[in-house]
């Protein structure tokens, strides 16, 4: 390990260049400089944070220089006496100085790894201290480890607020690279590093998918009536609240019968629903509905079809030696489990709760999905030149329902940024999907958005056509954001490749595994270096046929088809495919 010790992050200072604003907490790819910052040092013993109070986790010591803004000269010697405080509070006030990083919170894309690097230079080369080097050999002496001791010395002789007084001549310098070290003093190096964490890494359709059940958190557990639980995931076990059937039960139309034959049939037959009005004596029958309930003092019941009945003496007869009584608590007890957790509450669930009298359950969801549409080109009718109509929400919208969710129709955003956040911030959603704006061109205000609501990204673009260029994010305590690719068939292909992990994870229910299926000239449709979302109509003969021309600007490939087959890379002849429906 070559973790710094201890680590002073100075987070006071107000941008100058910047007009004024708190710079530790501007956010770069979704994350705060300073927490940036807090995370290259995670592995050190202690950590101090000079600046203005603030709500960070309660191991992280906290200090200021006095007065504020006095310079970061200033601030490391307030850092230090924070920490040397610290350190003759626990016992062991002697222990050896060791090693402490030196950093401003300005530096969006600091690792552990580049301090590290820093830490193994200095000690390999015995120096006191050890400073980032840009690529233009700057020295940059706020990304630092230090000897401790060096820094107090260093500190106690400084003749003046600059770090430059600071550093020892014998430093020294261990070239890092400049998207590692680039710290942000002015607009243009923000719009710069976040443009860096934004460039696009995109991963293969699993991969993603993969991203998205590890990153992706569960909804909270809530108590729903059964009837609007349909779509929501089980998060306990259904448990039958009474025994099914709950009372002995004719399972045939016949002759409840009491004793051994031949039986007197009497007056009082038994509906479905009813009680019988008397209970049945030995020797007698009693006719019987299937579903009705066995009257007190039945042994069995005998189908219509078993018996011979005489039709002057009502005697009746028979054979038959079986019984056609559904026995209570023949298919199962109260209290036993009958559905495990992690399951889709489908109708099938809603009706096994109802057989087994279970008016409430424990789930997650059913999952809530807003729909909005992007793009000042969009209007309602399209009579005005360069507008086209929304031919993409309504298609996304219905697919996500198919999948069990509760879908609202939203607004259309226009090219507003601010229309954007408000959407983001969406407090009766678990999921806010938006078509269009994806990509980086001038109109394109999604990343901006994301930034603003300090969504984390995490899928950039996925390595497939049509549907690939789409943003996945998550807001803490907010939404999942979906932004699909504008054209409605990429939009379309890129929901119905999503909403499967994300609705199961956000459920938390078992993953479905995937319908595989066999695909009509594959080695045609196949891309040679990236996969393929292919509409799909079945042949009737047990394979799936695309068509040849997939246009994304409208829907007219995916009249008629079922879904999609998700097509991988070189896939040839009778590969089977996995198939979204
Ligand atoms: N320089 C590049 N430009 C584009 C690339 C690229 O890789 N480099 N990819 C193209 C592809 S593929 C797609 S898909 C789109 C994705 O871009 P956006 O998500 O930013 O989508 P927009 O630019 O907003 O819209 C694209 C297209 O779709 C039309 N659109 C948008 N919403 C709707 C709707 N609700 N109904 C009907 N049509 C809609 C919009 O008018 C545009 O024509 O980027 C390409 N460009
Ligand atoms: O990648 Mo676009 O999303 O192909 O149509």
């Amino acid at each position: 390990m070559a973790d710094p010790t201890f680590a002073i992050i100075l987070a006071g200072g107000r941008g100058s260049r910047m007009g004024g604003i708190d710079k530790p907490t501007l956010r770069v790819g979704g994350r705060r400089l300073l927490d940036v910052a807090l995370e290259a040092v995670s592995g050190a013993t202690r950590v101090v944070v000079v600046g203005p109070p603030r709500d960070l986790d309660p191991t992280i010591l906290q200090t200021r220089e006095e007065p504020a803004g006095s310079g970061p000269a200033v601030a490391v010697a307030a850092g230090l006496a924070a920490l040397d405080a610290f350190r003759s509070s626990t016992g062991c006030p002697h222990a050896t100085d060791g090693e402490v990083a030196v950093l401003a919170a300005d530096v969006p894309s600091l690792t552990a790894a580049a301090l590290a690097d820093l830490s193994r230079a200095r000690r390999g080369a015995a120096a006191p201290a050890a400073f980032a080097l840009d690529s233009t050999g700057q020295m940059q002496y706020l990304v630092g480890v230090w000897d401790m001791a060096t820094l107090r010395e260093s500190l106690a002789g400084a003749s003046g607020p600059a770090m430059r007084a600071l550093i020892p001549t014998d430093s020294i310098g261990v070239v890092l690279p400049d998207e590692v070290v680039a710290d942000v003093d002015t607009d243009a190096d923000l719009d710069r590093a976040r443009r860096r964490a934004a460039a696009p890494v995109r991963l293969t359709p699993p991969q993603a998918a993969a991203v998205l059940s590890a990153e992706l958190a569960g909804l909270p557990v809530v108590r729903r009536r059964i009837a609007d639980a349909l779509g929501a995931g089980l998060a306990t076990g259904l448990v039958a609240a009474q025994p099914f059937p709950s009372f002995d039960a004719s399972a045939m139309d016949g002759y409840a019968v009491a004793g051994g034959g031949p039986w007197l049939v009497s007056g009082d037959a038994v509906a479905a629903g009813s009680h019988a009005r008397s209970a049945l004596r030995t020797g007698f029958a009693a006719r019987i509905a299937t579903g009705a309930m066995l009257p007190t003092g039945a042994d069995r019941v005998i189908r219509d079809e078993e018996i011979t009945l005489d039709d002057e003496t009502h005697c009746l007869t028979s054979t038959f030696d079986r019984d056609d009584t559904r026995r209570r608590g023949s298919e199962w007890n109260r209290g036993d489990e009958l559905i495990a957790a992690r399951t889709r509450v489908d109708d099938a669930v809603v009706s096994v709760a109802r057989s087994a009298g279970v008016a409430e359950v424990d789930v997650r969801g059913p999952l809530r999905v807003v729909v909005h549409s992007t793009g000042d080109e969009i209007a309602d009718d399209a009579a005005r030149a360069g507008t086209i109509v929304d031919t993409a929400s309504d298609a996304v919208g219905n697919l996500v329902r198919r999948n069990g969710a509760h879908v609202a129709h939203g607004e259309h955003l226009g090219d507003r940024r601010e229309a954007f956040v408000a959407a983001l911030g969406a407090p009766d959603a678990d999921v806010v999907v938006l078509i269009g704006a994806t990509g980086r061109g001038v109109a394109d205000h999604l990343r901006d958005a994301l930034d603003d609501v300090g969504a984390r990204i995490l899928v950039d673009g996925i390595d497939m056509r049509p549907g690939g260029s789409l943003v996945v994010a998550a807001v803490s305590g907010g939404p999942v954001i979906v932004g699909l690719g504008g054209n409605p068939l990429a939009a379309v292909a890129g929901i119905a490749l999503l909403i499967p992990v994300i609705t199961d994870t956000l459920l938390a229910v078992q993953p479905r595994p995937g319908v595989l299926g066999g695909v009509e000239d594959l080695d045609a449709l196949a891309r040679p270096d990236g996969w393929r979302m292919a509409p799909v109509t079945p042949t009737g003969h047990g394979l799936w046929r695309a068509p040849h021309s997939m246009p994304t600007a409208h829907l007219n490939a995916l009249v008629s088809a079922r879904g999609f087959a998700l097509i991988p890379p070189r896939a040839h002849g009778a590969d089977l495919v996995e198939l979204y429906l």
